[in-house]
């Protein structure tokens, strides 16, 4: 049984008092850690602060994204060491926006995932097709080449510890969700590509959130789904009614 991965993407959204407020109300309502997984990826000038009120609580703080080397001069970079002095657990890897608006490849994505395990984070990998990918019938092998070159050289143990999350660039922020169907079968492409690389056990093992307009109206419909371990949210994790039923959701899954 994979244990379900529920996490916020906050994205560039809320103050730091807004953060607070909303994990302050938020920490004590998160399910059970041997149950799921519940994690905010906030924005990184908060991180400190939120991981230190989340302490003894379930529910847990991730980064956004991060630089690929431990230190250096890159102004304006958080490095993967200075995420995991603070304790931070999770960290958002190759997000289609950094994709987009910060020229993140393949192959950069590959040293992040390999500098998070490192020092001992868990990269949240993000893959997915766009628009257009889609109608000229490609998503398959834009996701297994996304997932093959992401994992590149990692052991057997690493991978089965990454979390995958399949985010279709035409669902985030649009209101369009894949069908539960849909979104299952790139699942489950990924799930084989896994096992084409390393094993059976280690696809078995291994986590794959579904991310693009994830609400509580349909969160159960795809955790009810064979290949859908998880959700990556971004709009409907900003408010802290919706986000406990996206939590929830995770323990019925
Ligand atoms: O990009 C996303 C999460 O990383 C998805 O965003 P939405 O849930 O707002 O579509």
């Amino acid at each position: 049984m994979r244990k379900p991965i529920i996490a916020g993407n906050w994205k560039m959204y809320k103050t730091f008092s807004e953060a607070k407020e909303f994990v302050e109300e938020v920490k004590g309502l998160a399910p059970d850690a041997s149950k799921v997984d519940s994690v905010i990826c906030a924005p990184a000038l908060f991180l400190q602060q939120l991981q230190a009120s989340v302490e003894g609580s379930t529910l847990q703080i991730g980064a956004q994204t991060m630089h690929e080397e431990k230190e250096g001069a890159f102004t304006g970079e958080i490095s993967p060491a200075q995420l995991a002095d603070l304790g931070i657990p999770y960290v958002i890897i190759g997000h289609s926006e950094r994709r987009q608006y910060f020229n993140e490849t393949d192959a950069s994505v590959n040293k992040k995932v390999h500098a998070a395990f490192e020092f001992g984070l868990t990269p949240i990998m993000c893959v997915g097709e766009t628009l257009e990918q889609r109608e000229s019938g490609s998503t398959g092998s834009i996701v297994e080449n996304q997932v093959a070159e992401g994992l590149k050289g990692l052991t057997e143990e690493q991978a089965s510890k990454t979390v995958i999350a399949y985010e279709p660039i035409w669902a985030i922020g649009t209101g369009k969700t894949a069908t539960a169907e849909d979104a299952n079968e790139v699942c489950g492409i990924i799930r084989k590509k896994v096992a084409a690389l390393y094993n059976d056990e280690t696809a078995q093992q291994i986590r794959i959130q579904y991310g693009g307009s994830v609400k509580p109206a349909n969160i159960e419909e795809l955790l009810g789904m064979e290949h859908i371990d998880g959700a990556l949210v971004g709009g409907a994790s900003l408010e802290t009614e919706s986000f406990v039923k996206l939590l929830e959701a995770g323990l019925h899954a």
